[in-house]
């Protein structure tokens, strides 16, 4: 064990140069090193004789050295050194530049195997810079045939790199200790650990790769999963939260809605409506396709809260979301009696000072603002319930500034982002998950349509129909990442160009997010009465904005947007009964660009687009593991290794079955491998 944490620096091969690229690479000890696994590997188990070989294919040869080594000193900084090798069908000479030791390593008569790739030269056929190995009188040739390839080895020769994973796997020599319990290893059928580490790196053929593979893959995914659940079970049993028992004039409520709830919504809410009569603080994430209808069932439990003499707060993502939620939870809830506050970052000082007074007395019951809300000096006298957003999620750290101030909330993550259920337990998996997979009725598909910049006219003339016939329409600007300014410049002119010519008998508005909240306000508040029929808009209006009238929305530089935010914003329409439409303008360059357009003409379903966005963007980058605080990952790949991860999960619920706090004491090596590794994670 100790030699794992060996530094680095000791070991053979890694001089001082080497030391800093390395810790680039995050590889700091024995054990990051070993866990520095291969990207591929090349089969070289096929050889040839000299007389067969071509120009431009990779082989292995096998041969002798014939007399003495050439050395020439092309000029400072070129260093050349060749070797003639024959085998029975012919000579091949071998070149290897700037690898000065190989001087050291080769002398005349030695049997050798080489591995590279085939060049014409000046003299006939070469090979420059082979992989070699010596294979002395009598002895079968070592030399690896299946030969791992690493990533990221910037500044290292794939050569160095091996040499040095070989030096450390012999050191280590199968010392490893086997951390995970005999039971979990045969119900699994995997491989022991030494023999995967080991063998991950130096297969003696493909099969083994396949086998060490799957046993990595398992512990990472395991290990995983398994921090995830616990974390969830730590929070819920660390402390009490208020349960909400009081259901009076909640049905009363609902039925007064002015629609129906759908059956997705009443079985969440159900869901919800279970947790929070509990004692056992509620940790829920509601997953729902835009448009389906979480707001909703997050003003239904906030109300619940409320009716339970206790208060609730509700974060949004931006401020818009707020002021637009703040005005549907007003509408809904103060006949009810509820007294709702805003809190953003535009009111005057004695404004907030006064509203903070409010909350702090329990005269407000429901608080609405960013996620500052929590961050800031906000003291609630009886906080029962806070409803978030997925990208601000609510970790143990803000649980536990809350606890300090003596609260211990319920609470309810909304997601737009709908992901298949094996991923969201991953990605969530310390939350428990329900799903709204149904849309209100009435909905119609939105039409999608891909256009060329070249053809916007076309979109322009379509926009027109839709805005004599009383309905509204939101043109999109395009994305600039790295530029919030830029972006709203050119906001602000595609406003005034579409003012001028396009909808000149139109009202046109413009919202950024460079503008001032109050305008902000001012413009979403005169879109949704229909006092602006064209709104110009930066991304600002991805999150949840609500004006069921809005029936199209017109997408410039479509291109640049990724599949999940094109749905996002295409999400804004189609909220009412009547036909949508959403039309993409793009300069049709890149082949992504035009699977993504594709496929949001053949599809509305969020749960597709999320899956072939995995696809597109690999599960690294869609997750955001890291956004979320967790490492990455070495070698699973959700979307390769999905039934490696449904296997995983099988036997984490296993687990917990014997074991529902997954205290773990039963399988202690397990127990100290999963809290070193999540050394200083929040909650572990
Ligand atoms: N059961 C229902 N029947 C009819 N209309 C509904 C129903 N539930 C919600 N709505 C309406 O559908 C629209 C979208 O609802 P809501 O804003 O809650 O969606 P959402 O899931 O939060 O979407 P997004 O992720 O896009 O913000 C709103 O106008 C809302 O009033």
């Amino acid at each position: 064990m100790e030699m794992l944490k060996k530094d680095i620096q000791y070991i053979k091969g890694v001089g001082p140069k080497k030391l800093s690229l390395l810790k680039k690479l995050k590889i700091f000890n024995v054990e990051d090193m070993i866990y520095h696994f291969p990207r591929d590997y090349e089969n070289r188990s096929f050889s040839k004789k000299i007389i067969e070989l071509k120009p431009g294919e990779k082989v292995t040869i096998y041969g002798v050295i014939v007399g003495q080594r050439q050395s020439l000193k092309v000029r400072k900084g070129l260093n050349i050194n060749r070797y003639l090798v024959k085998d029975d069908s012919g000579f091949i000479s071998i070149t290897f530049f700037n690898q000065p030791y190989v001087k050291n390593k080769l002398k005349a008569n030695d049997s050798i195997m080489l591995n590279g790739k085939i060049k014409m030269g000046l003299q006939g056929l070469e090979m420059v810079n082979p992989v070699f190995e010596v294979v002395n009188q009598g002895e079968n040739p070592t030399l690896d045939t299946i030969v791992p390839i690493y990533s990221s080895t910037d500044g290292f020769t794939q050569n160095q790199m091996i040499s040095i994973k070989k030096n450390i796997l012999q050191m280590v020599n199968d010392d490893v200790v086997e951390y995970m319990p005999e039971i979990i290893i045969e119900k699994n059928k995997l491989c022991g650990l030494n023999f995967a580490l080991k063998r991950i790196h130096f297969p003696t053929s493909l099969q083994e790769v396949k086998i060490a593979r799957y046993r990595l893959v398992f512990d990472e995914l395991l290990l995983l999963q398994l921090v995830l659940v616990r974390i969830k079970k730590k929070v819920i049993s660390s402390k009490n939260s208020i349960p909400l028992k009081n259901n009076e004039g909640l049905v009363q409520f609902i039925n007064h809605l002015p629609f129906q709830l759908t059956g997705a919504q009443k079985t969440v809410l159900q869901e919800i409506i279970k947790d929070l009569e509990d004692v056992t603080p509620m940790n829920r994430l509601v997953q729902g396709d835009v448009g389906s209808g979480k707001t909703i069932v997050a003003i239904i439990a906030l109300y619940k809260a409320v009716i339970n003499s206790c208060q609730g707060a509700l974060m949004a993502p931006t401020e818009i979301l707020a002021e637009q939620h703040y005005t549907s939870l007003k509408q809904l809830l103060e006949p009810m009696g509820v007294r709702i506050g805003l809190l953003i970052g535009s009111l005057t000082k004695t404004k907030k000072l006064e509203l903070l007074e409010k909350i702090k007395e329990g005269q407000i019951d429901i608080i609405i603002g960013t996620h500052a809300l929590i961050q800031e000096s906000v003291e609630f006298q009886r906080l029962a319930l806070v409803v978030t957003d997925e990208q601000h999620r609510f970790g143990v750290r803000q649980r536990a500034i809350l606890a300090e101030k003596g609260e211990n909330p319920h609470i309810l993550v909304m997601t737009a982002t709908p992901i298949p259920r094996t991923l969201a337990l991953i990605l969530y998996g310390d939350l428990d998950i329900s799903i709204i997979d149904e849309l209100p009725p009435g909905r119609k598909e939105i039409k999608t349509h891909g256009l060329t910049q070249e053809e916007k006219e076309r979109a322009y003339e379509f926009a027109k129909k839709e805005l004599n016939s009383g309905r509204q329409i939101y043109v999109v600007c395009p994305l600039v990442e790295e530029s919030e300014v830029i972006e709203a410049k050119a906001a602000t002119d595609i406003a005034e160009e579409l003012a001028s010519t396009f909808f000149q008998d139109y009202t046109v508005g413009l919202l950024h997010g460079k503008m001032k909240t109050k305008e902000k306000e001012e413009i979403m508040k005169k879109f949704t009465k229909n006092e602006i029929n064209v709104l110009v808009s930066t991304t600002v209006i991805e999150v949840g904005v609500n004006v069921p009238n809005a029936t199209m929305m017109i997408i410039e530089n479509a291109e640049r947007f990724g599949l999940a935010q094109l749905h996002q914003l295409r999400g804004r329409v189609g909220r009412g009964h009547s036909q949508s439409y959403c039309i993409l303008l793009h300069n049709n360059k890149s082949k992504i660009a035009k699977d993504r357009i594709k496929i949001m003409e053949s599809t509305n379903d969020g749960f597709v687009i999320s899956e072939k966005d995995l696809e597109i963007r690999g599960p690294g980058e869609f997750l955001g593991l890291r956004q979320h605080g967790l490492p990455d990952f070495k070698i699973a790949n959700l979307l390769k290794h999905m039934k490696v991860l449904k296997r995983v999960q099988s036997q984490v619920e296993e687990i917990l079955q014997e074991d529902p706090l997954l205290s773990l004491d039963k399988y202690p090596s397990l127990k100290t491998k999963l809290e070193e590794k999540f050394k200083g994670f929040e909650g572990i």
